[in-house]
Formats: structure tokens, sequence, C-alpha cells
């Protein structure tokens, strides 16, 4: 597990350029030393403005968007195509404008998928699909190099959030029942499935998310405050504005 790192951009405009820049060189990255990339995608406001600007880089073309799979860390459980769903958005701003191979994206199942409207099954599915990727002597997961996570106001991330139940789920995907945020029920990786990954990056934008961040990098515990309970294999960077950086304590800032 990796130490904590913070970078903290101007607005949340800047923030995600440079989330952007930052995801198309890693990617570019894990293509020259595997040959191929991988990343989970996150929802909410700010992962779709870094998407956008993924697509508005011209360095997105030095990516070879044919070898990279694409996985989600949680879904809002509703049916294909409704603008809820994580899936939805991150096709709309990012996945639709890419050379990708359909079969190298990975959505988490919809409401109204082959698994019908269960979300456990939906979940056990995805773990399914997952282990099916996974890496030699890595029973259950594939390699990521990079796992995006959005943070909520509450310090959730993905779909594991406070005091819930999900905590508790020994598996890599778990339903979500009774999600204190819209819509109620979702799927999602737990928190020692998104450990695994080689880099997570947290990102978060706006004063609204001041709080979380603060009581996550300041030693809160996972259970009350999802964030704090997340690390990368080789890498736990926080992505910030300055807004949402307010009340982080000065060893973690490298304010630009
Ligand atoms: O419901 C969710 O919310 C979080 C954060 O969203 P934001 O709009 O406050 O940035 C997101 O990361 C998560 O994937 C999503 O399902």
């Amino acid at each position: 597990m990796s130490e904590a790192s913070v970078a903290v951009h101007a607005d949340a405009d800047l923030l995600a350029q440079a989330v952007a820049a930052r995801l198309l060189v890693r990617l570019l990255d894990a293509q020259a030393d595997r040959g191929q990339a991988s990343v989970v995608l996150t929802g909410g406001r700010i992962a779709a403005a870094v998407y956008r600007a993924v697509v508005a880089l011209p360095a997105r073309d030095a990516v070879d968007w044919s070898r990279v799979d694409v996985w989600w860390g949680d879904e809002r459980f509703l049916p294909a195509g409704d603008p809820e769903r994580n899936e939805t958005q991150a096709r709309a701003a990012l996945l639709d404008q890419l050379p990708l191979d359909p079969a190298r994206i990975h959505p988490m199942p919809a409401s109204d998928g082959p698994v019908g409207a269960d979300p456990e099954a939906a979940a056990a599915r995805y773990a399914e699909e997952l282990a099916a990727s996974a890496r030699p002597g890595h029973a259950t997961l594939p390699h990521f190099d990079v796992l995006l996570l959005g943070v909520g106001e509450d310090g959730h991330v993905a779909s594991v959030f406070p005091e819930h139940p999900v905590h508790y789920e020994s598996r890599p995907v778990s339903a979500v029942r009774g999600s204190p945020k819209p819509p109620p029920v979702r799927t999602t990786l737990t928190l020692p499935a998104i450990n695994t990954a080689e880099e997570v990056w947290l990102i978060a934008s706006g004063s609204d998310k001041a709080a979380a961040v603060h009581m996550a990098l300041d030693g809160a515990g996972p259970v009350q405050l999802p964030a704090a309970g997340v690390a990368g294999v080789g890498r736990t960077l926080w992505l910030l504005d300055r807004a949402a950086a307010a009340d982080v304590r000065p060893r973690f800032r490298s304010l630009r």
C-alpha cells in the first residue's frame, strides 16, 4: 500500500485538464511497459469533465485505444442507457469518441440486462467477468493500471458509503441496497478490490468536498469515511482543486 500524495490545481477546469493529461500519460506508460493498459472509470461531475478533457487533448491519438481495457468502479443499478448510469455518462463523454475495442469495454450489468433486476446477481456476474480477465496467480481480478474515484461529500468512493454493510463484504463486487445517495440500488467494487489497483486517483472539486478530503487525509476510519480506506499498490494520488483542498494540512499541499 502506498502513502497518499496530493496535487492541487486552481479550479475545477484546470483540475480536469490536468487529470486528463495525467491519464493519457499513464495509459501510454502502461502500454509501453505491458503492451496494453487498463483503466477503471468512476462517475460524477468532475469525472465527466475529465472525460471531456481527454477527448479534447490532441495527445489522445498517441494512445492505442484498441489495447485499453475499460472497467467501472461502481454503477447505479438502472436500465441500460439511463442518463443516471455511470456507463451512459462515460460513453457519451469519452468512450463513444475513441476507437476502443467494444470487447474490452466492461460495463457493470444494467437492471434490464441478462441477469435481470437482481443487483446481487449483477454483482456476481461482474465478478465473473473480472475473474475471466484475471492475471495468472491473481484468481479474481485483472491488473488495473489506474483506478479513478470521485469523492462524495460524505466521503464515499465508488458506491461504498459510510457505515454501509458493504464494508463487510469479502467478495470483490457487491450489490448495494439503501444507498443514501440516489438511486438506492447500486453495484460496486469493494475497498479490497479497489486497493489492488496499481494507482488509485481520488479526484475532488468544490468546497462541499473539503471536509471529507481533510478527514480522509487526516486519519479518519474507513467505515466512517470510505475514502480514508483507499490506497493503490504503487500510488495513491489525491487530485484536488483549491476549494476541495481548503482544509488539507500544509504537509499535503503543493498549491499551484
Ligand atoms: O454517486 C456517485 O457519486 C460519486 C461522486 O459524484 P460527484 O458528482 O459528487 O463527483 C461518484 O464518484 C460515484 O462513481 C457515483 O456513483
